[in-house]
């Protein structure tokens, strides 16, 4: 696996190194040990995976208040999607600064989000599957959001005929309404 840091210190991106043959090809995706090595935890207690039918299907901002802050590892098993992330940890130096990038089934790239940021996402194709894995079980009440289009946080939303959102992201808070400044 290849491990690419993203400028949010702790987030990266994973590549697969294939193996190819006549059949296709073999790779690992999750290697504990090998994730131990960049400081990254390989164990997930937990794993879910959202169907988006249709292409501007927008999911987010999400994140879980401590103590049950979630790593979350997230891949494409169909389709394609845009992929952002927001850092929410007190005293980091990229405090309120976001992330984003392309993640599809084709690429096979997984995004490895520490605790402490909010995670949100667009399908960029109809029929997308997203498969995430986390490091701590879904607490409902400990469930938090941010608004996906907080100018503060100007994440670059692709353009879309239609977006689709569930009624609970479209009343989610303002980074600035809902979390103090950073200390
Ligand atoms: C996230 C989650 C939801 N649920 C339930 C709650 C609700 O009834 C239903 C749908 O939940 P939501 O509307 O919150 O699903 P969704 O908006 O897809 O939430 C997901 O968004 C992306 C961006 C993430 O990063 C995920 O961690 C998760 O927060 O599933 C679980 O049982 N377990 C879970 O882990």
């Amino acid at each position: 696996m290849r491990f690419t840091p993203t400028p949010l210190a702790g987030a990266f991106l994973i590549d697969i190194d294939p193996v190819q043959d006549e059949r296709g090809l073999f790779a690992r995706t999750v290697c504990e040990e090998q994730f131990a090595r960049h400081g990254l935890l390989g164990r997930f207690v937990q794993q879910s995976v959202s169907w988006n039918p249709h292409a501007g299907t927008l999911r987010g901002l999400h994140f879980q208040l401590a103590p049950d802050a979630e790593i979350k590892l997230v891949r494409v098993t169909r389709g394609a999607i845009f992929d952002a992330i927001v850092d929410l940890r007190p005293g980091s130096a990229t405090y309120g600064k976001a992330f984003h990038t392309e993640l599809s089934a084709a690429d096979r790239r997984q995004l490895y989000i520490p605790a402490g940021m909010a995670h949100g996402f667009q399908s960029l194709q109809a029929d997308t599957e997203v498969l995430y894995q986390m490091s701590t079980p879904f607490e409902p009440a400990s469930a938090r959001g941010l608004r996906w289009d907080d100018p503060a946080l100007a994440i670059p939303w692709p353009g879309c005929a239609h977006r689709i959102l569930s009624e609970r992201d479209r009343a989610l808070p303002l980074l600035h309404d809902c979390l103090p400044p950073n200390p």
